[in-house]
Formats: C-alpha cells, sequence, structure tokens
C-alpha cells in the first residue's frame, strides 16, 4: 500500500511546555483516519505540522512522498487542508471563491471547468453556486470549505472538525461524502465525536499530552478492552458514593468503578479478575437489598470508554 503521510518523530514545545512529543504516524492510500484526543492534546499542532504550517523543533513530515519543508510546493500540491471554520472571502460567490482557489492551485481553462463542475456536483454546491459564502447557512459553508480541499483532487486530505456545528442531516451527508472520496485518498479527520470516528474511519489514533496512546481500528480498540470479565450495572440513582458503598459488600472479589452519571442513573463497573459470576445471581441480590436496578448486563466497551482509559492514565 502507498504510504501518502509519513510522519516522523515529531516534537513541538511553547516555552516550557511540550505540546507534540515524539508523533510519528504514516497513513496508506485508502485509509481514513479519525484522530482523537482532549482539548489541548496536540491534535491541531501535530496537523499543522504536517500540513507545513508550522516548523517542527526535530521531526519530519512528508505528504505524497515530499517532505513539507524541504520540498513543501511538491508537498502541497498532494495536499486539501480544511482548516476549522468557514472560508475566508465571505464576500465572495461560491462559484468565484472556488474559481479562485482552484487557479491558486494551478488549475487552467478546461481542467479548472472540470474540476469546478464535479465540485458543484460531488459536495452537492450547485443551489447555492452564485450566492455570496458569507449569505450561506454553515452546513453550505462546511461544504465550500470541504469543495476548496478537493479543488485539485489531492492525494492526501486533512480535515480539522468537518462536522463541527452542522445538524444531523448535514453531518450525514458529509460523513457520506468523506466515505465516497475516501477509497483513493489518505484522509486524517480530526473530531471530537466518537460515533463518527466508529462511522468514517478505518483508523483511530488517539493523542494525550502530546503522545499517541493508542492506535488501532475502531473494533480492535473497543475489542482490545472486551475481556468479558466486568459487569455493568445501572442504578436508577444519582447518588454515586451511596450507590457504591450499598453494592460493594454484594460484589465481592470485583473491583468497583463508577463509569457516569446520567439522567439521575449510575453506571457502575464491576471488574473481575476471573470470570465474573453470573448476573442474574448479582441481580437479584441488589435488589433485594432495594437497590433501584435499571440493568445487569457483561460490559461490552463502547469506543467512549476506550478513550476515557487510554486519556485519562497518568503518563
Ligand atoms: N502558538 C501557541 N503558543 C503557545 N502554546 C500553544 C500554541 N499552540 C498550541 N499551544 C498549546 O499546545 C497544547 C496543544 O494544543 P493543540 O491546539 O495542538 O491541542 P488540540 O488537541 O488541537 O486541542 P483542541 O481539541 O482544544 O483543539 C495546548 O496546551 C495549547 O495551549
Amino acid at each position: 500500500m502507498t504510504t501518502l503521510v509519513a510522519a516522523r518523530g515529531l516534537k513541538k514545545r511553547f516555552g516550557d511546555m511540550t505540546a507534540v512529543d515524539d508523533v510519528s504516524l504514516s497513513v496508506s492510500r485508502g485509509e481514513v483516519v479519525g484522530f482523537l484526543g482532549p482539548n489541548g492534546a496536540g491534535k491541531s499542532t501535530t496537523m499543522k505540522m504536517i500540513t507545513g504550517f508550522l516548523e517542527p523543533d526535530t521531526g519530519t513530515a512528508e505528504v505524497g512522498g515530499h517532505d513539507v519543508w524541504r520540498d513543501p510546493a511538491a508537498a502541497k500540491a498532494k495536499l486539501g487542508y480544511l482548516p476549522e471554520g468557514a472560508p475566508a472571502y465571505g464576500d465572495m460567490p461560491v462559484a468565484d471563491f472556488l474559481s479562485f482557489v482552484g487557479k491558486m492551485r494551478g488549475l487552467r481553462k478546461a481542467e479548472l471547468t472540470n474540476r469546478l463542475a464535479e465540485m458543484a456536483e460531488r459536495v452537492r454546491l450547485t443551489e447555492v453556486w452564485s450566492r455570496p459564502i458569507e449569505a450561506l447557512s454553515k452546513g453550505y459553508r462546511r461544504r465550500v470549505g470541504i469543495a476548496q480541499a478537493l479543488i485539485h483532487d489531492p492525494d492526501v486530505l486533512i480535515l480539522d472538525e468537518p462536522t463541527d456545528g452542522l445538524d444531523p442531516n448535514q453531518k450525514h451527508e458529509m460523513r457520506n461524502l468523506i466515505r465516497e472520496i475516501a477509497p483513493n485518498k489518505s484522509i486524517i479527520v480530526s473530531t471530537h465525536i466518537l460515533e463518527e470516528v466508529e462511522a468514517v474511519c478505518s483508523r483511530a489514533v488517539i493523542i494525550a499530552s502530546g503522545k499517541i496512546v493508542a492506535d488501532a481500528t475502531p473494533r480492535d480498540l473497543v475489542g482490545s478492552k472486551d475481556d468479558g470479565r466486568a459487569i455493568q450495572i445501572r442504578i436508577g440513582s444519582p447518588e454515586e458514593a451511596s450507590v457504591i458503598e450499598k453494592i460493594k459488600p454484594l460484589a465481592e472479589g470485583a473491583e468497583l468503578e463508577v463509569m457516569e452519571r446520567m439522567n439521575g442513573s449510575t453506571r457502575v463497573l464491576l471488574r473481575y479478575n476471573d470470570k465474573p459470576e453470573d448476573t442474574h445471581a448479582i441481580e437479584t441480590r441488589l435488589k433485594s437489598a432495594d437497590l433501584p436496578v435499571e440493568d445487569v448486563g457483561i460490559y461490552r466497551p463502547r469506543l467512549e470508554d476506550v478513550f476515557r482509559d487510554v486519556t485519562t492514565r497518568i503518563h
């Protein structure tokens, strides 16, 4: 498989703070990588170094086989970038803006006309083609952002929060579009939305405190935490301390952990060293102790749980 993005040992400090600490990342053609991490983890700084907007202290980045610092023009020709927020030049009509970006990207005459037509159709912009960007809804503005990143048909696409602020229908369309264009490109999508990663990404890379802490398919990430040795209990009470106190003596041999509190319920995890005991037995015991049990079952982790687990450990 062709490697289209190759970052090696990227490091960036701001004053005393190490924002990105020895990050290496390779992305092959056809891969869609979800780049995840808590706020301040180093996602944007890493993406800026890969796109050539920020020089690393150490390390290198190649796009389409070209070093982004030694051969920036060749690297940038292979790259489309959707930054956060709306495209600039709000008073320009969509057609003029995309034509301008296309020309800047070196497209001429027939090729430019063809690419503009393809963008209008593929990114579904026909309806707003002659309208000024500032008069568009957020969803359409985001699509214009995608179209400007795609106009020169780059091999590599870097998308910063592409569905941020879109309504559920627009999110769905954006994900379809990413899936549609994915087979011939390498795509890195930074997002906080984990369901988006499960929907469109073939790989999830999680960064925390500047270091990569997980890199696998979403399914493998979840699978790695699924040893079938934990039981999940939902209790219809938000009082987590008293819930834990009451469960403790009824769940011998288990380590207790509060997973979340939501809508007046507390989700508690019972982790066992071996095969857990029967869920019905536990349920009966909890009910006889007058605990408002809503649900008891074998714990099947979600990507969200894995994310929390790998990003909250002390590094
Ligand atoms: N130009 C800068 N000067 C000083 N510190 C910076 C600069 N850019 C980023 N940082 C710091 O580097 C760290 C990583 O920031 P970065 O923006 O890469 O995180 P992020 O993962 O993209 O976060 P978010 O999800 O909030 O966008 C943060 O602590 C941030 O405050």
